[in-house]
């Protein structure tokens, strides 16, 4: 299949307002999408289902599940180069006024100097106009990030968003489960890595910690990896690899004291999404949700060949996810691009440091528009 074959046939499909999904995974140059063919609404019950999830911040809000009818794949797909330098200063709308995220942020570190909380994210919206299809702002993400999952969402009933996220959730493959502690922002100036202060060192170890904890009964053999800087677009971040051996497969249990991390929401976690909910003043949705494959079906041919035996050739098949924290990420509303960011929040934290935060994170999206 040809790219323009592709993306046709994905044009086709959004024209008459059925549910897809389309996206890359970091590193990698194939494209894959599933279709729909009918605008029912799946719903993720208990992580046995087969498709692709898209779920929201609320973990008490519906689970969306693109249960595929068609999948088309391109193998190698190779984005049109885009500069985005000439788009950067892109005119975008505070959604809320400045002095409502400050005070925000102030009374977060008052709650957390009271001892009531040691960290919470807390988040925002900015308003773009986009001018072209979802389709062609897909293909600039693809341009611009390549270690990030880069994805397009729609689904008549839920809206259109996309993507491009530096976090992965959890990864499943044979028994083998893979996460990470993601936190701590610098901006990417001339390719340096950054020196961290200790706020960044803090608030990334909190998130650290609790992936430790939390799958400490659920993860056999549970290994963290070194703490690296992650570049992710114009961003730098600090980043710690968690792995370990999954016996049961059971994805529900897991997700469940996983999501939403501290990287998302903050610590205690009950205390913490109850201050996100109180007080940040607008609904989340979809923005610091999870997205990806979910128990997809992964096709090998093996062959072997014993002494005095025909050389046999058989299939296993195996199965396999592959979440994504949904980060970096805008809602086209029509025309309207709708930009969700945020940063942690920790005794350290300086409201407007924080506030400029969200405007360089907010690049990674209105770099496209
Ligand atoms: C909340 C966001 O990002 C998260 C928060 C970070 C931080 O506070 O430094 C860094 C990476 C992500 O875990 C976002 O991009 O909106």
């Amino acid at each position: 299949m040809t790219p323009e074959v592709f993306f046709d046939q994905l044009e086709n499909h959004l024209s008459k307002e059925l549910p897809l999904v389309v996206y890359r995974k970091p590193m990698k140059s194939g494209l894959r999408a599933l279709l729909q063919n009918t605008d029912t609404l799946y719903e993720v019950k208990n992580f046995k289902e087969s498709g692709f999830v898209f779920a929201p911040f609320d973990s008490q809000s519906r689970k969306v599940l693109i249960q595929s009818s068609e999948m088309l794949e391109l193998a190698s797909y190779s984005p049109k180069k885009f500069e985005p330098e000439e788009y950067l200063d892109i005119d975008l709308k505070n959604v809320g006024n400045k002095d409502h995220h400050l005070r925000l942020v102030q009374n977060a570190v008052s709650s957390i100097k009271q001892g009531h909380l040691k960290k919470v994210v807390l988040s925002r919206i900015l308003k773009g106009q986009a001018t072209m299809k979802p389709l062609s702002l897909f293909q600039r993400l693809l341009a611009l990030y390549s270690n990030a999952f880069c994805y397009l969402f729609y689904h008549p009933k839920v809206g259109l968003w996309l993507g491009a996220t530096p976090e992965i959730l959890l990864q499943v493959k044979n028994n083998r489960l893979t996460t990470m502690s993601l936190a701590g922002t610098k901006p990417y100036v001339n390719g340096q890595e950054p020196e961290w202060g200790e706020k960044e060192i803090l608030e990334q170890k909190y998130v650290t910690e609790y992936i430790e904890e939390a799958l400490k009964n659920e993860i056999s053999e549970l290994n963290s990896g070194s703490l690296e800087s992650a570049r992710s677009g114009k961003l730098w971040h600090l980043r710690t690899k968690i792995s370990g051996n999954i016996e049961n497969q059971n994805l529900e249990g897991v997700l469940e004291k996983l999501h939403p991390t501290p990287a998302v929401c903050g610590l205690p976690k009950l205390e913490s999404k109850a201050f996100i909910l109180e007080n940040e003043g607008y609904d989340r949705q979809f923005y610091t949700g999870y997205l990806g494959e979910l128990n997809m079906k992964q096709e090998k041919m093996r062959s072997s060949r014993r002494a005095n035996q025909e050389n046999q050739v058989y299939r296993s098949i195996n199965r396999f996810t592959e979440l994504f924290v949904n980060l970096r990420c805008m809602q086209l509303v029509k025309d309207q691009a709708l930009i969700y960011v945020g940063g942690g929040i920790t005794a350290g934290s300086d409201p407007e440091n924080e506030w400029d935060e969200t405007v360089l994170k907010s690049k990674t999206m209105s770099s496209i528009l």
